[in-house]
């Protein structure tokens, strides 16, 4: 049988990669007035824990995320397309910033931009 194909989880360097992507990536944030203050009100390390684990899972890696579905979490908060946009476009800089290639950005975003639909409610 041919050999496993690597995960992204692993191309992406495993969970220590992934929580720095995650830390710049909430750097980002904080410095963006478009979201920053979405998130003026939460629990940043509880927030850190839950997108390393949700990362980590979505990309193959062995975690298990723990936290609520994308729609309770986030329904109520009246999350714009240009907020959404806004966020991605702050991974993408995280993901720049960490060194991590392009077509690896894209991959790891095409895991996640399908949740738009459970996140953006006007
Ligand atoms: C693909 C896009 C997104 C992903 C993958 C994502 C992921 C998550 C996760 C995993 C949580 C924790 C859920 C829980 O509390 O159990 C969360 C909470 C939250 N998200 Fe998002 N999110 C996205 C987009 C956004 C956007 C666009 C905003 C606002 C601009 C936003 C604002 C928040 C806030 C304020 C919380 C709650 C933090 C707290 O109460 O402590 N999210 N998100």
């Amino acid at each position: 049988a041919a050999p496993a194909a690597p995960t992204l989880y692993s191309q992406l360097g495993g969970e220590a990669a992934i929580a720095k992507v995650i830390d710049t990536f909430l750097t980002v944030v904080g410095g963006d007035p478009r979201i920053a203050p979405s998130f003026a009100g939460a629990n940043l390390p509880r927030l850190r824990t839950l997108l390393v684990e949700q990362v980590c899972e979505a990309t193959g890696g062995p975690c298990k995320y723990t936290g609520r579905d994308m729609k309770s979490s986030h329904a109520g908060m009246g999350i714009t397309e240009a907020q959404f946009n806004a966020l991605a476009e702050a991974l993408y800089t995280a993901m720049d910033r960490e060194g991590v290639p392009y077509a690896l950005q894209n991959r790891l975003m095409a895991l996640l931009a399908p949740m738009h639909r459970d996140i953006v409610t006007r």
